[in-house]
């Protein structure tokens, strides 16, 4: 029997961010690894007009959990939803939902959070850092807790090129800037963001590194660990391999590429990409909040979740096997033919930019006017940029991350439980997983069957039409400017037509001899 599952079995557990990404798998796979597992608390907050019941209802008919449904059909009696909003006081807890949480709660584990990275610093700082804090405060009075697990990112130091697992003393005193915020106005915050955070990449990096430092300081209270993963991505296995539901991460830029918008993206071909599939994320996240309740370290573990230094996979590489996936199992109504030039240049990225996206968004919305519809690719290509501008920091630089305590806590594991909580990047097979990946970006994020594949493919041998029939006439038309307008070029233009016709004269007087 696996220990981990054991451990959970019987135990109440509480998980933030439930109906995130993160969330939902690792309420999943919680569920299905451990049948007997108590009570999963989950904290839920009503949303784009959807009470708490409503969202919860709608979550667990949600696709992810048709393995956990197949398993365990009365799987949801067990998710007990507390209406919350982490950036409230109290985190907007009802007194009766928080003295339930108080004596019954044994593990936490802590995944809400923004990761949007224009997040204004006021609201990045009242939820990843004021709200941790109180969840941290809520934590301090559980009676029977034995774990809380703190979900953080691998980019939280990314200010830095060698990050270990250890807390990085904090830029600024936490409580004074959350005090500043809070009476400054919206307009002069925004203005003094970049300064105050420094070199650090945006505000949602920023706010994890100072929740880090806060989740270290409970350390005396109780027992807690941190979890940094990099670039989460689709899944490896569990519960399907290629199981994606958001656009975040490597997501939407590889949905963009496959649908043909995407053909240029400014990337260093040689740094590490270091994506980790979601379900090795949530493995690792279980083994170790039952590493933290039973074995109780000295010591607080912060755990890099990362592929890098283990298993090194590169830009160019995720590139080159994206456009070929795609080739061969193509999205519906690509926009273009797939293809992404990939570079760190910025000049040479700007000029294809120009070239193969704002040129062809130009023609196309042209088109679409002529056509009496509303224009809408170069708003598209807009926001494409925006957000390639932002994530390009990610992917034009590599870092060094330790993985002692992920390699010291896989000795800890039994053979079965390595088996069932397989967090060993070493078996992962890169061409695969980003197979993989994209066609679970199709089927799960896009909703697109595989029955349309030869329509798609279809689709494309009518772009590649398209786009031959524009290029030559493209050619011609430049080429007969060029001719009206230089002698030389229209010597050359006589020179090869009479090349040609005599050649094709020679050739059919010889096949009429032959004949
Ligand atoms: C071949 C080459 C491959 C190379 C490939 C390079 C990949 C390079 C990855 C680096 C990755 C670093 C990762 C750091 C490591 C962490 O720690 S990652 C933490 C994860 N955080 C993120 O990834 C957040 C990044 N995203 C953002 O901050 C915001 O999305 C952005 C970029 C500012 C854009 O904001 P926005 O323009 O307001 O758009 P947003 O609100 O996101 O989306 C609006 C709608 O469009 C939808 N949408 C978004 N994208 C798409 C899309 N592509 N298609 C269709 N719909 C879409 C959204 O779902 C959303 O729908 P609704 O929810 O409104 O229904
Ligand atoms: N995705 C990635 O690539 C990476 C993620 N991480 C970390 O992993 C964790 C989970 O990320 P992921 O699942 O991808 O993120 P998602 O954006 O998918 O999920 C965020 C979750 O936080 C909840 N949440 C947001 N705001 C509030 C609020 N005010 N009150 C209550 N709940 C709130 C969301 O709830 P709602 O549905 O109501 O919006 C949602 O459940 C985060 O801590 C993130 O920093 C770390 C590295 C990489």
């Amino acid at each position: 029997m696996s220990s981990i599952a054991a451990y959970y079995n019987g135990k109440t557990v509480l998980i933030t961010g439930a109906t995130g990404f993160m969330g939902k798998v690792l309420m999943e796979k919680l569920l299905r690894s451990s049948p007997d597992v108590e009570a999963v608390y989950i904290l839920v907050r009503p949303k784009a007009g959807q009470s708490m019941q409503e969202r919860v209802a709608n979550m667990v008919k949600s696709k992810v959990f048709d393995r956990v449904r197949e398993d365990c059909p009365n799987f949801q009696e067990k998710i007990k939803p507390i209406n919350a909003e982490l950036t409230q006081p109290n985190l907007a807890i009802s007194a009766k939902d928080s003295q339930e949480l108080l004596s019954q709660v044994n593990v936490v584990f802590h995944c809400a959070a923004t990761v949007r990275f224009d997040e204004p610093l006021k609201h990045a700082l009242l939820l990843n850092v004021m709200g941790t804090q109180q969840l941290l405060l809520l934590a301090r009075q559980m009676q029977k807790l034995e774990a809380f697990i703190h979900i953080s990112t691998a980019y939280a130091n990314c200010n830095r090129r060698n990050i270990d697992e250890v807390i990085y003393p904090p830029p600024v005193e936490t409580k004074k800037l959350c005090d500043l915020v809070e009476w400054l106005d919206e307009s002069i915050i925004q203005e003094i963001t970049p300064k105050l955070i420094g070199d650090w990449p945006n505000t949602y990096t920023y706010t994890k590194a100072l929740a880090e430092y806060l989740v270290q300081q409970e350390k005396e209270h109780f027992n807690v660990a941190i979890i940094r993963p990099s670039i989460v991505g689709a899944s490896w296995h569990e519960p399907f391999p290629g199981w994606i539901d958001n656009f975040n991460g490597a997501s939407g830029m590889i949905i963009a590429a496959g649908k043909g918008i995407l053909q240029t993206v400014k990337v260093n071909n040689d740094a590490v990409a270091d994506l980790i599939p979601v379900d090795v994320v949530i493995n690792l996240i279980l083994a170790a909040g039952w590493y933290t309740a039973v074995h109780r370290p000295k010591t607080m573990m912060v755990y890099n979740c990362t592929t890098g230094g283990i298993n090194p996979f590169c830009w160019g590489e995720i590139g080159y096997h994206v456009i070929s996936t795609f080739k061969r199992n193509p999205l519906e109504q690509a926009f273009r033919i797939p293809r992404a030039q990939t570079t760190s240049n910025h000049l040479i990225n700007q000029y294809w930019i120009t070239v193969s996206h704002k040129a062809p968004a130009m023609l196309y919305d042209f088109y679409l006017r002529l056509t009496g519809r509303k224009p809408r690719m170069m708003k598209i290509f807009n926001r494409l940029h925006k957000s390639m501008m932002l994530l390009e920091y990610f992917t034009c630089q590599s870092w060094e991350w330790s993985s002692e305590n992920m390699n010291m806590l896989m000795t800890q594991l039994s053979p079965e439980d390595r088996r069932l909580f397989n967090f060993d990047v070493r078996q992962l097979h890169w061409s695969e997983y980003i197979e993989n990946y994209c066609i679970g970006a199709k089927k799960y994020l896009l909703n697109e069957d595989m029955s349309g594949i030869p329509a798609a493919k279809q689709h494309l041998r009518k772009l590649r039409n398209i786009q031959y029939a524009f290029n030559t006439t493209l050619l011609v038309i430049i080429w007969r400017i060029f001719i009206a307008r230089s002698q030389m070029a229209r010597n050359i233009w006589y020179f090869v037509v009479s090349l040609c016709y005599k050649f094709l004269s020679y050739f059919r007087a010889s096949s009429t001899l032959r004949h």
